[in-house]
């Protein structure tokens, strides 16, 4: 699949003075009344995506295009067929001629087979075609939403790219699935039988013209109100996703501050927005069907009413009058279906309005264009005057910040809370970029280094010590896809985790999702060691777990971190006074500076920050 799908050249934001600037990417998203060039602007991308989406599938959507219409054609000529019958082969049946029986028979039926074959054939393709789109969407929603940056996640939440992914390609399913077939099938039904209608009689083609006056009136009705209602049916769903999604990520704090009820609450009022919107939408729609099958009927009653009046002083055939009242029954029965496709239009161009802009935003850390490649590297680090703010008005979290690390230099990071720790080891990791000044390894800017290379030598551990569903082996081989079952064994060993996987009930082959699999806090971060060790990156960085580990799996833990760090660079972010002892340096932070730097010993001595929070902690040890 393309790289870029909506993504224009000038990024998710566009240039400066950009009318449209407000609704690019996912801005604007919960703006539910657009002015026409909005609307416009909106509309354009969501088409482009549909059209791009299309193109793989065109032979399969042209082929359907011909077998509607013939199968169509096919089917609106049968009143032509009966009004044959009536009007020609019933005189000769009457003078004993057979062919005045057999010939509109047979007409009859091969009308009939050709339309179903037809019907079978595209009914099949439309499913092959429309999945097939989805199939490329669904996949190109989740290679965006996980190649944008984290600044766009922070933002963004994972509720809102669930609603994306699940709520808002349903009802797209919805319209790709059976719509568009209805609605080509329908305006084409109803095209070729109004057409025998005129062949049959002109007049009564001028009624179902008068006709088609007030059902677009009342389309347009239905289009302006309806656009407007389910946008806001969108924003209503995904606000009731996220809020569901927070409660259920969050249902330890949840239920460990006992907001169960609170949380329920907010829940059921969200759920109520959305109940409303959606039956304000539906209740439009209503409207709709009901006028359009009564426009149908009138239509009807006219041709019936002129056409009698025109069978008795002579001017039209009994069997036309007969053919033109069933032909304008059937006209008007595809727009109960087509009325159907319009509803589901109008909530899928809606949900197409968010997913085109999701897939329009593009993630802020990229790629060189040429970028520098790094076979090897020694670790050495540099921040070079890096000064660094999380948005563009936002407070600057680190400032000019001058810091070398040597290759193979252990350096704990301390601070109080919020002082821009992490920040220092996102800044490496290259979750984000640095507003001014450069951070560099072995010497090269981070934004000039090549992308795979970075994530080769510089390898991050973070506090939760996330590990995803499947077994332990499969979590640790996270580290190095194509590493060989002795060399995943031998990084469990070497961070001292492999006897506790083998005394789970499957070893390695243990599922981490089932009972018996369950690890505490202390194993995941032995395993997530491993896949480090597995991974065998130059610098490391690691966020330490807060949470206090008993001791006997601190010291594991421990023992662990030593092994892992061997020769490499290491950056970590110390919550515990045994992790600073093994560290050659301790970096103090305070707002977004470093304000004390140098051997853990000679720091203890010092009687600044650090000596301070070193003998806190060692009261705590002896306590
Ligand atoms: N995603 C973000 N967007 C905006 N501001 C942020 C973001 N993350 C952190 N900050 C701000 O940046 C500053 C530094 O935060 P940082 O997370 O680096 O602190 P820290 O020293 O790691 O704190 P802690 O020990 O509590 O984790 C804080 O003022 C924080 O509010």
């Amino acid at each position: 699949m393309s790289e870029t799908y909506t993504e224009d050249a000038t990024g998710s934001r566009g240039e400066p003075g950009d009318r449209f600037a407000h609704l690019r990417g996912t801005a604007g998203e919960e703006q539910i009344e657009l002015d026409r060039e909005e609307r416009g602007f909106i509309r354009h991308r969501s088409w482009r995506l549909l059209v791009q989406l299309s193109v793989g599938v065109r032979r399969k959507l042209l082929l359907t295009a011909i077998f509607v219409v013939i199968a169509q054609a096919a089917q609106a000529s049968i009143p032509l067929i009966v009004a044959w019958a009536i009007d020609w082969g019933l005189p000769r049946m009457m003078e004993g001629r057979s062919s005045g029986m057999w010939l509109p028979g047979s007409a009859y039926i091969a009308c009939a087979v050709t339309a179903g074959i037809l019907i079978f054939h595209y009914t099949r393709m439309t499913a092959e075609a429309s999945q097939e789109m989805l199939f490329t969407l669904r996949g190109e929603v989740f290679r965006k939403t996980q190649a944008l940056s984290l600044d766009f996640h922070e933002d963004y939440t994972s509720g809102k790219v669930i609603s994306r992914q699940t709520s808002d390609l349903e009802s797209l399913r919805e319209l790709l699935d059976g719509g568009v077939n209805s609605l080509v099938q329908g305006v084409m039904f109803m095209f070729f039988t109004g057409v025998t209608i005129w062949i049959m009689d002109w007049h009564s083609g001028l009624v179902l013209i008068a006709a088609l006056i007030p059902i677009a009136v009342m389309g347009r009705w239905y289009q302006k109100n309806s656009e407007v209602a389910y946008r806001r049916t969108r924003v209503s769903s995904a606000r009731m996703i996220v809020h569901f999604v927070e409660s259920m990520t969050g249902i330890r704090a949840v239920q460990a501050f006992r907001r169960e009820d609170s949380r329920s609450r907010q829940y059921r009022r969200l759920a109520a927005i959305y109940r409303d919107d959606m039956i304000r939408s539906i209740s439009l729609f209503g409207v709709l069907q009901p006028s359009l099958m009564l426009i149908g009927n009138l239509t009807v009653t006219a041709v019936l009413l002129w056409g009698g009046y025109r069978v008795l002083e002579g001017d039209l055939g009994i069997g036309v009058l007969v053919a033109l009242v069933l032909a304008t029954k059937r006209v008007f029965q595809p727009l109960d279906m087509i009325a159907m496709f319009y509803n589901s239009l109008q909530s899928a161009t809606a949900a197409l309005e968010k997913v085109s802009g999701l897939l329009e935003e593009s993630p802020s850390v990229t790629e060189a264009s040429s970028p520098v490649h790094l076979q090897q590297a020694a670790g050495d680090l540099e921040f070079d005057r890096a000064s660094f703010r999380y948005s563009e008005d936002g407070p600057v979290v680190l400032h000019e910040l001058d810091l070398h690390i040597p290759a193979g230099q252990t350096v704990a990071v301390v601070g109080r809370t919020g002082a821009g720790k992490s920040t220092l080891a996102k800044l490496l990791a290259r979750f984000y970029d640095v507003s001014t000044g450069a951070v560099k390894l072995d010497g090269v800017d981070l934004r000039e280094l090549a992308v795979a290379d970075h994530h080769r030598h510089v390898a991050m551990v973070t506090q939760e010590a996330f590990l995803f569903s499947g077994t332990i082996r499969a979590n640790i081989a996270l580290g190095r896809p194509d590493a060989a079952e002795t060399e995943i064994i031998a990084a469990a060993q070497a961070v001292g985790c492999h006897e506790l996987i083998m005394e789970l009930p499957e070893g390695y082959a243990t599922d981490v999702t089932k009972r018996g699999g369950r690890l505490s806090a202390g194993q995941r971060q032995l395993i997530s060691f491993a896949r480090a060790f597995l991974a065998d990156p130059a610098v490391l960085i690691l966020d330490e777990a807060t949470s206090s580990l008993d001791l006997p799996s601190e010291a594991l833990v421990q023992q662990g971190l030593e092994r892992l760090l061997g020769n490499r660079t290491a950056l970590i972010i110390a919550h515990r006074l045994s992790t600073v002892a093994i560290a050659d340096r301790v970096l103090v932070i305070d707002d977004g500076r470093v304000v004390e730097d140098g051997a853990p010993a000679e720091l203890a001595e010092a009687g600044g920050y650090y000596a301070k929070l070193h003998a806190a902690w060692q009261t705590s040890m002896g306590a």
